[in-house]
């Protein structure tokens, strides 16, 4: 059986074309954001993000990542406003991170990395599931927050402190009355253009949405996320560090901001 894609030598970011050939594609994600080169749009609208505490439900180690999962079977916890026209579901977030502070970001900024990124999955309820959405060239909005190393953060820790029972791939826990609000920076404003899923099936169905402003991590914060395997119970444990794609071609897109 043909070993599954991942982040090591052998199945890594620049073997992934072999079998996802998207991943040469027109709108790849991540990019590197050149602030200068952005362009201020006016008619971008501010993001209006609405999530219900209620709507989360678990937190599962996938063996890429671990992610925190929401119910989404109404517009209970919902993303609408910034570049997007109607409604989309928060479905999960999920983050990258590095195996040493200096690296660990997907997006990278004038070519700077940061320590880690946080992902909040969202999708367009014109279609009738997520599975759907994902196909479809406006299916899904991704909101990207980048994580840098400074003082501890107290909201990220309630998140770090369930790791420990999801420590191998295929482990989850419930993960209740989470309001992922928390984990937001001050600001809203954020950069937008268009491009795909950062893992396979790398889809080019993602409208991307990062904001300018980072949140916290501390150096210790960070070596909890690094306490996750890659690999099940009983296998040869593999660390879960450098989960993430390095920056793809723009290729002709434009990067517009939401600020001035
Ligand atoms: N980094 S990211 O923000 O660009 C990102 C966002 C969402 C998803 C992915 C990556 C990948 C991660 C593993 C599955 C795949 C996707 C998915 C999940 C379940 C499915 O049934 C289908 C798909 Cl496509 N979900
Ligand atoms: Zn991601």
């Amino acid at each position: 059986m043909s070993h599954g894609w991942g982040y090591g030598a052998d199945n890594g970011p620049d073997k992934w074309v072999e079998n996802f050939p998207i991943a040469d594609g027109p709108r790849q994600s991540p990019i590197d954001i050149v602030p200068s080169a952005a362009e201020y749009d006016s008619t971008l609208l501010p993001l209006s993000l609405k999530y219900d505490p209620a709507t989360s439900k678990g937190i599962l180690n996938s063996g890429h990542s671990f992610q925190v999962d929401f119910a989404d079977d109404n517009d209970s916890s919902t993303l609408t406003g910034g570049p997007i026209s109607g409604t989309y579901r928060l479905r999960q977030f999920h983050f990258h991170w590095g195996g040493s502070d200096d690296r660990g970001s997907e997006h990278t900024i004038d070519g700077t990395k940061f320590a880690a990124e946080l992902h909040l999955v969202h999708w367009n309820t014109k279609y009738p599931s997520f599975g759907d959405a994902a196909s479809q060239s406006d299916g899904l909005a991704v909101v990207g927050v980048f994580l840098k190393v400074g003082g501890a953060n107290p909201q990220l820790q309630t998140v770090l402190d369930a790791l420990d029972s999801i420590k191998s791939k295929g482990q989850q826990t419930t993960f209740e009355n989470f309001d992922p609000t928390i984990l937001l920076p001050g600001s809203l404003d954020y950069w937008t253009y268009d491009g795909s899923l950062t893992t396979p099936p790398l889809l080019e169905s993602v409208t991307w949405i990062v904001l300018k402003e980072s949140i916290s991590v501390s150096s210790d914060q960070m070596t909890k996320f690094r306490s996750l395997l890659f690999t099940p119970e009983g296998a040869d444990p593999n660390a879960m560090v450098d989960n993430y794609r390095p920056p793809q071609p723009l290729k002709g897109r434009k990067v517009r901001a939401s600020f001035q």
